[in-house]
């Protein structure tokens, strides 16, 4: 999985501090504050200048958003600007007229498949034989998935799986293959390739629904966090077994999962691998309801298609304001938890842990 793994380089940064001037709209001035704070952070490091007086209203607050960035390091500043940037000139870029859902291009495999009908995008993890883990493929299915359904005619957009798992994680093979680059170039390219996952769940604009169909593992749990709302089977458990794997949390969970059910039962989902059941799942806060297995698609799905039928444009303003004022708050997370994870990737302890799944030795 990376080189100087997912470290954005100067070049990629002067390019977008380039970029910044030719940005056709204004981000408007909370955007622009931030920008500022990242480029300060980014070129000097932890503010060390005096505080501004109070009268001073535009410098003070200026110098109020680099403090606030702490001891964030130069690198991490660097890719969070780069990342805003980005984000800033892709949404000021005019949408492209989009396919209506029904005709839309299915990814390449039939690991995944997408299908949409009464204005729900469903995205199904279709890989039963084993327990839907996600291969390399299907992390840019699902991210290609969610670019499409975010523009798609349909109103409300579902994760499931196929079979009796959701899923089970990261497929541990995708670790099997080192590229010419070593165990580094793996690690960095794992990194990019989690970071844009999981902005993409980040960003989704979209009601994103999880239902959950069975076990979930790893990242299929930990972005449940940036999920709606997650209905799950009573027959669902969720695992974060990070620290069996040598590895540590992702998908903003070291984020979501104090905030949703308090740091102590965050930690131990994420630092132990307590594996939680369904009731127990939702009297923490992360699923929103649970289904008895034998009514559980039938229930869900009408419930679903009845929430379908809603205002489109008012579900989508109300997801956003509910969201939105996270949102930087959890790229930075994301950039972070990426950044660590790539460390782990080439750790020992992760390494003794994969070799041990592939040779059979263990199960979670
Ligand atoms: C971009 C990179 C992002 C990285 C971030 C993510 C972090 C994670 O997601 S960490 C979590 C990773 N997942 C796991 O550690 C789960 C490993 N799997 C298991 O422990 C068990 O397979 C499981 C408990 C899920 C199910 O056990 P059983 O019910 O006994 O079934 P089998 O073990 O016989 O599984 C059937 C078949 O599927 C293969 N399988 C299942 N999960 C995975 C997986 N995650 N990766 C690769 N392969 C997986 C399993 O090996 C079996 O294959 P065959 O032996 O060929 O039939």
């Amino acid at each position: 999985m990376g080189g100087p793994a997912m470290r954005t380089s100067q070049k990629d940064f002067n390019n977008a501090v380039n970029q910044v001037k030719l940005l056709k709209e204004d981000p408007g001035n909370e955007v622009k504050l931030k920008l500022y704070a990242l480029y300060k952070q980014a070129t000097e490091g932890p503010c060390n200048v005096p505080k501004p007086g109070v009268l001073d209203f535009i410098n003070k607050t200026k110098w109020d958003a680099w403090n606030a960035l702490g001891s964030l390091s130069k690198e991490a500043a660097r890719q969070n600007y780069v990342d805003l940037v980005s984000r800033l000139s892709a949404s000021s870029e005019s949408p492209s007229p989009e396919a209506p859902a029904a005709d839309r291009k299915q990814p390449e495999s039939d690991t995944l498949v997408v299908t949409s009908e009464d204005g729900i995008t469903t995205i199904r993890l279709n890989r039963p034989t084993k327990k839907n883990a996600l291969t390399n493929q299907m992390y840019h299915d699902i991210m290609a998935a969610l670019q499409a359904a975010s523009k798609d005619e349909s109103v409300i957009t579902v994760l499931t799986g196929s079979g009796d798992y959701y899923c089970s994680g990261n497929d541990l093979t995708n670790f099997a293959s080192v590229p010419p680059g070593g165990l580094e170039e793996m690690a960095r390219r794992g990194a990019v390739l989690l970071r844009d996952f999981v902005n993409c769940f980040i960003d989704f604009p979209k009601p994103l629904v999880a239902v959950v169909n069975g076990p979930a593992v790893g990242i299929s749990v930990t972005v449940l966090g940036l999920f709606d709302v997650v209905y799950a089977t009573d027959r669902a458990t969720f695992h974060t077994p990070f620290s069996h794997l040598g590895q540590s949390p992702e998908g903003c969970s070291s984020y979501t999962f104090p905030k949703i059910m308090g740091s102590s039962k965050a930690a131990e989902m994420l630092i132990f691998g307590k594996k939680l059941t369904a009731q127990e799942a939702c009297a923490q806060g992360l699923v929103t309801e649970v289904f008895p297995d034998g009514t559980f698609q039938k229930e869900v799905w009408a419930r679903l298609k009845a929430y379908s039928k809603l205002p489109p444009n008012t579900m989508r303003i109300s997801k956003q304001i509910i969201r939105n004022r996270e949102r930087e708050t959890l790229h930075t997370v994301n950039a972070e938890e990426c950044r660590v994870l790539r460390e782990r990737w080439q750790s020992d302890e992760c390494m003794n842990a994969i070799a041990s799944f592939l040779s059979r030795k263990a199960k979670l």
